[in-house]
């Protein structure tokens, strides 16, 4: 779990979740994991399958909040697909004061699009999670807009940490570029375990072999990389013997068209998606 978080969760006052899917639903598991009252939490999701509606109401959290249940509350996350923006934000709107601070994950929508849904005033807080939020190991890049004081995006970065480590960016336009490299990421790299099972396939082992061989090594390095004071290059490079296989596999993976030039272009085509979801 995340080593900077200590103590019980505390933001100082009610939370407002809207969305609670897959990152809506690990950040919530998350404050909640990390001792958030579950009294001070509302949901509204009208897609919350019935089992995931009781576990939440024995928790104590308080679900679809009419107006009266819930008004300024400290901090309201918005976590619905950048599509589904129209309809979260007027209920986002409508509960919002002046000490709420606004945390948007939907990737590409922009400050200027929030801020119109949400009325103008209230802080706005981008930022962009990524799935291993689900084991308390997830990386957030945040941008706070010029209305957000210390203490809201102190109050930000208290419930992006609950499920990982925050790193703030100084421009707004790099969300998409952090959306690019660790908001999608985690997609890159199961897509490399599933690509080094078929490969130990196509060498010949059995497909189950192959795939805990893949999945392990990349478990293995990641934790080993964690663990470790050295950079990427060096870990990399206490791996490669001169002249033998590990050489011949990089030859190919840093040659000509190789990862670098891929890597490129996929962080390049989310980055340009994220800037079209911005419509
Ligand atoms: N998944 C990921 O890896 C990451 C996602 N994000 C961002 O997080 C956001 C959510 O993604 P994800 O969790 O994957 O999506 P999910 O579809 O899993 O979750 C979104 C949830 O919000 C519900 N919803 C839709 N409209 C509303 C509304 N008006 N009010 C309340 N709830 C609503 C959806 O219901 P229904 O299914 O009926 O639409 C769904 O249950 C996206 O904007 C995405 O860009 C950010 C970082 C990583
Ligand atoms: O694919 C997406 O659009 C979202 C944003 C980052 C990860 N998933």
């Amino acid at each position: 779990m995340n080593a900077h978080y200590s103590g019980p969760l505390d933001v100082g006052g009610p939370v407002l979740l809207i969305g609670a899917g897959k990152m809506g639903g690990a950040l919530l598991d998350g404050w909640l994991s990390r001792g958030l009252d579950p009294k001070t939490v509302f949901v509204i999701d009208p897609a919350l399958p019935d089992h995931a509606v009781d576990r939440l109401i024995k928790a104590g959290c308080r679900l679809a909040p009419q107006p009266g249940d819930l008004s300024n509350p400290a901090a309201i996350v918005i976590a619905v697909k950048p599509q589904m923006a129209e309809g979260a934000l007027p209920p986002a709107a409508a509960f919002a004061g002046p000490d709420t601070v606004a945390v948007s994950i939907m990737a590409g929508t922009t400050l200027a699009t929030l801020s119109a849904g949400l009325g103008g005033t209230v802080a706005i807080v981008r930022a962009m999670p990524n799935t291993p939020a689900a084991v308390g190991r997830g990386i957030t890049g945040a941008y706070a807009s010029s209305g957000v004081d210390e203490a809201k995006r102190a109050r930000a970065e208290t419930l992006l940490k609950a499920v990982g480590d925050v790193v703030w960016v100084p421009e707004e336009g790099l969300i998409d570029a952090v959306t690019g490299v660790s908001g999608s990421g985690p997609a890159y790299v199961f897509l490399l375990v599933e690509t080094m099972a078929k490969a130990g396939v196509a060498a010949g082992l059995p497909a189950d072999v192959a795939e805990k061989l893949a999945r392990k090594t990349v478990e293995g390095a990641g934790e080993l990389m964690r663990q470790s004071t050295d950079s990427p290059e060096i870990l990399r490079k206490n791996v490669t013997s001169p002249n033998g296989t590990t050489a011949a596999a990089l030859e190919v993976l840093m040659g000509q068209g190789g990862l670098e030039p891929l890597m490129n272009r996929a962080v390049a085509a989310a980055v340009k998606r994220a800037k079209e979801l911005a419509g």
